[in-house]
């Protein structure tokens, strides 16, 4: 593992290994009638942080339960590195390092203690364990708090601890539970920095939860969105917003505009042009849908400076991943 660094890794997503790291086929979990994950598949390749994005209740702690083998499938299988949980599991748990959404906060444990007992349970001996602690604590930047209680480290820090228990036996895949849950904005940036860094410079393959889609869509190079135990979407970022984005003449995009001036006249005015969706005001500019190509857009922009509109921006917004999400999911909890 190297040193962590100030860099700031990319989101370009890797080059597509042969076989993913991660394969997880027609799961299913059901609970007596509860159908917690119901005919889940996806895949993550090595080098990737792909976002397991959806409300609570929507069965991701399940599913990454199964894939750390702490579950069994009612049906279905998930492979990591090959293996199938359900019938090698012993080969799964050493390449996989699992963190919980919550963990033991063991009293009178310093930062140190806590890891030397998980690079034990592992079963490092002698010098190989103080290399894999080493390590750990190099990488997490936690060597100066290493003679911490950890019943007394921040939030921020106690979630870098359990990313550095997660990371004790060096494991090729990593599935994290909500590990951003409860950060403030810096401890959620340097978290995120390190994950990243573990799929870009370390070519791991990190499979991250959230019901927070903010917290993971500067993180994800693709996401697999999840509600009711059904898998609404999933793939490459940008093989989702173009999915979801419709496509051809009628293409679908927000446009934002702003104004010197009066801007209920704008919103007037807009009202009675075609392709213009439902209108949105705010300050000194208006939101709406436009459906139409380029060239009815620069028609409608001419149009709008010709009618005395005295226009300073005119430019579309992107889908982003937050609007896929709230698009695809209808908010059904089970
Ligand atoms: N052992 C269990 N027995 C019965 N029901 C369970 C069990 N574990 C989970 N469930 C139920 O399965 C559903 C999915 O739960 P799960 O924890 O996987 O969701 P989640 O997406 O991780 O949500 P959250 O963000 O709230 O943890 C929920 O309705 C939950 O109550």
């Amino acid at each position: 593992m190297n040193e962590s660094s100030t860099e700031t890794a990319t989101l370009e997503p890797p080059p597509p290994t042969a076989t993913p790291t991660i394969e997880i086929h027609h799961l299913h979990r059901f609970f007596g009638n509860l159908k917690a994950v119901n005919d889940v598949s996806f895949q993550v390749h090595a080098g990737e942080v792909m976002g397991f994005i959806g409300p609570n209740g929507a069965g991701k702690t399940t599913t990454m339960r199964i894939l750390a083998t702490l579950d069994v499938p009612t049906a279905g299988d998930a492979f990591v590195g090959g293996y199938s949980v359900v019938d090698k599991p012993d080969e799964v748990r050493r390449i996989l390092g699992f963190m919980p959404d919550s963990f033991g906060k063991y009293q009178n444990v310093n930062v140190l203690e806590y890891l030397d007992f998980f690079a034990r349970a592992y079963g490092f001996r002698g010098a190989a364990r103080r290399d894999a602690i080493e390590r750990v604590l190099v990488f997490t930047e936690l060597r100066k708090l290493a003679e911490k209680p950890i019943d007394t480290l921040s939030k921020g820090m106690s979630q870098r601890l359990g990313l550095g228990r997660t990371l004790i036996h060096d494991p090729q895949v990593l599935v994290l539970d909500e590990p951003a849950a409860g950060l403030d904005p810096r401890a959620r940036v340097e978290l995120r920095e390190l994950i990243l860094l573990l799929a870009t410079e370390l070519n791991k393959t990190v499979l991250i939860s959230s019901h927070i889609l903010t917290e993971l869509s500067e993180i994800c190079h693709s996401a697999a969105i999840v509600e009711a135990g059904q898998i609404l979407a999933s793939g490459s970022r940008d093989a989702i917003m173009q999915g979801h984005r419709r496509t051809g003449p009628d293409e679908s995009v927000e446009l934002e505009v702003s104004v010197v001036g009066e801007v209920n006249k704008l919103q007037r005015w807009l009202l009675e042009q075609p392709h213009v969706g439902a209108v949105r005001i705010a300050d000194k500019n208006a939101r709406f849908e436009f459906t139409g190509n380029e060239q009815q857009q620069a028609n409608l922009l001419k149009a709008m400076i010709a009618s005395d509109i005295e226009v300073v921006s005119f430019q579309g917004r992107a889908h982003s991943l937050e609007d896929v999400f709230m698009a695809v999911t209808k908010g059904i909890t089970q």
